[in-house]
């Protein structure tokens, strides 16, 4: 059973449509992005989830279940940055803010412990460096021992050293077994620590699934067949090699493939001249992430 399903969600703020049908389900074991530049309807969409915001239509399901007090215990969630008290230590603050949820607060070691603070709980919290001050905010997530953490761009305003150590953290608590949502306008984030990824734009769902299928990082090989080759030869002949992948049409008679890793044009070149095509041109289409993305949300 999904942890989280949104059924055709939409919201609008006065004129302004934030999300249009948006209809997606989080599995238990996945880390979910949701991509999408600023303005797309992340937050909208997260606000609806965490009952936070009022839809303005659709259906959110938690555990397979409407939204109630009791489901909502098992999320834990990081829409905006929570206010520590400086002069408090960390494992100070995280007693207090687990007082205010009603967590149990034997959850505070382990989740000091998950975010590898143990050995700074005694220090103030106006020592921490910003990375240090996330790991504490994405500890505040973990009080109650929640099966789901969903995370609002939690690496924003942190310097590099603080972005690898968010990132590194949302990896290790993935492998620990939480399910993770968390919205992201970086291609490359995503890319690094989610299974899943949805991509937003303007409030629409512009693709989604396994962020292998959906980012595929590999290049394409175009190629020219000369002018007496037919498309049935090609085809016939591309079959027979494995390492050779999603042979599609381009524009003015070239076609597009994938080559498997350890493979080259070199070799597509022979082995197609070794079965009689000859090539009139081939060469490497490099397609950066950032220009697949690009292409998603165009
Ligand atoms: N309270 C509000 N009142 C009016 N419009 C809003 C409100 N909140 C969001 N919007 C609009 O809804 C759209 C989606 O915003 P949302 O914050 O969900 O996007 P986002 O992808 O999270 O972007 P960002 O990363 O900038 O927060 C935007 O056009 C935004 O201007």
């Amino acid at each position: 059973m999904p942890i989280l399903e949104l059924d055709n969600l939409s919201k609008t703020y006065g004129s302004t449509t934030a999300l249009k049908g948006l209809t997606l389900s989080v599995e238990p074991g996945s880390v979910y992005g949701l991509l999408g530049p600023n303005g797309s309807g992340k937050t909208t969409t997260l606000g609806i989830a965490l009952g936070v915001l009022r839809a303005s239509g659709g259906t959110v399901r938690w555990f397979g279940q409407e939204p109630n007090a009791n489901n909502r215990r098992r999320v834990g969630a990081l829409l905006e940055t929570p206010n520590f008290f400086p002069y408090l230590s960390a494992r100070q603050n995280l007693l207090l803010a687990a007082d205010v949820k009603r967590a149990d607060p034997r959850t505070v070691d382990q989740a000091l412990d998950l975010t590898g603070l143990g050995t700074r709980q005694h220090d103030k919290f106006r020592g921490f460096s910003l990375g240090m001050k996330q790991r504490l905010a994405l500890a505040s997530t973990l009080l109650g021992n929640p099966e789901i953490l969903v995370l609002d761009e939690p690496t924003n305003g942190l310097d590099p050293q603080g972005i690898a150590e968010v990132r590194d953290l949302v990896t290790r608590l993935a492998a620990d077994g939480k399910t993770i949502l968390i919205a992201s306008h970086l291609l490359d984030e995503v890319e690094k620590v989610c299974t899943h990824v949805a991509v937003l734009q303007r409030g629409d769902l512009r693709a989604a699934g396994p962020v292998h299928s959906i980012l595929a990082t590999a290049d394409r090989v175009i190629l020219r067949p000369a002018p007496d080759t037919s498309i049935a030869t090609l085809q016939q002949a591309v079959a027979a090699l494995p390492w050779v992948s999603d042979l599609k049409p381009e524009a003015a008679g070239a076609y597009s493939a994938v080559l498997a890793t350890g493979h080259g044009p070199a070799d597509l070149n022979r082995a197609l001249f070794e079965q009689g095509i000859a090539l009139a041109g081939l060469e490497v289409r490099h397609r950066s992430l950032e220009a697949q993305f690009l292409e998603l949300t165009r």
